[in-house]
């Protein structure tokens, strides 16, 4: 069953000289618990349209509905993971993963014994106490994950969650969150550059055009590779060919701009 309908999105922004057409014609659906990537060159709409999806822009036209309802109305229903962490520097880590629901007003015993429970569970019970600032990178961005997964989203939005972090922790975090996602059954929407993150995790990737943003073609991830963790993914003959096919896709689209 789809879960977010995207209709003829379209979307322009307006400048004094001009007016830029940043999404032309975008329309896509998203199954409950699937993943899905949108990746595609710089400019392509892919942050304008992540806004459109998570209610804070307004499209110029088209409509978009999440579980049948305007993204306006479930915002509580949405988490997101961006590329920093943003965590509250005097928060301790127990506390800054609880912020989402006390915002919420749904900060309860039960509801702090699970958040608690998933801080453990992703290998930050010896940190609960500790500041942010005494936390690498990698384990900032879990403890973003447990703030993100506390309010138990309907839908979580992945602004590149994972480009500031270097290649090693990279890889360790797409896989926690590959399968944390899958064993919760959520459904997500990560923004990517990385061809082989995309294909890793995703259950399908909408590849992005330019000049106008608009979808150019939807890949499908194999099923070997959708049950494989991303890892073992990447080392796999499938996920090879399917780089080679969307880099293929996205020479093209380059020498159409040129
Ligand atoms: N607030 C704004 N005002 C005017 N133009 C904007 C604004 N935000 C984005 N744009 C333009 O709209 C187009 C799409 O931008 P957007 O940031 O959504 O693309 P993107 O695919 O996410 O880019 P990147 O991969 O570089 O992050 C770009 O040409 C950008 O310059």
């Amino acid at each position: 069953m789809s879960f977010l309908v995207a209709e003829q999105i379209e979307h322009h922004y307006f400048s004094p000289s001009s007016v830029k057409i940043a999404l032309k014609d975008v329309s896509f659906t998203v199954n409950e618990g699937e993943f899905i990537s949108l990746i595609g060159p710089s400019g392509c709409g892919k942050t304008t349209l992540l806004s459109i999806v998570s209610g804070l822009l307004k499209p110029t036209t088209g409509d978009v509905k999440i579980d049948g309802k305007p993204p306006e109305s479930q915002k509580s229903s949405i988490g997101y993971m961006l590329q920093q962490d943003y965590l509250f520097p005097w928060k301790t880590i127990e506390d800054n993963t609880l912020i989402g629901l006390k915002l919420n007003g749904k900060l309860n015993r039960e509801t702090k014994e699970n958040a608690i429970r998933f801080l453990r569970q992703i290998g930050l019970g010896d940190v609960e106490k500790s500041y942010p600032r005494q936390l690498s990178g990698g384990m900032r961005q879990r403890a973003a994950l447990a703030r993100t997964m506390a309010v138990q989203p309907k839908l979580l939005l992945l602004d590149e969650p994972f480009s500031a972090l270097d290649y090693q922790t990279k890889l360790k975090l797409e896989d926690l969150v590959f399968h944390i996602l899958r064993s919760y059954h959520k459904t997500a929407v990560l923004v990517t550059h990385d061809i082989a993150e995309a294909i890793s995790m995703s259950d399908r990737i909408l590849l992005f055009a330019t000049n106008p943003g608009r979808l150019h073609k939807i890949f499908h991830v194999p099923e070997e590779l959708r049950n494989t963790s991303p890892f073992e993914s990447r080392t796999k003959d499938a996920h090879h060919e399917l780089f080679g096919t969307i880099w293929k896709e996205l020479e093209s689209l380059e020498k159409e701009v040129r």
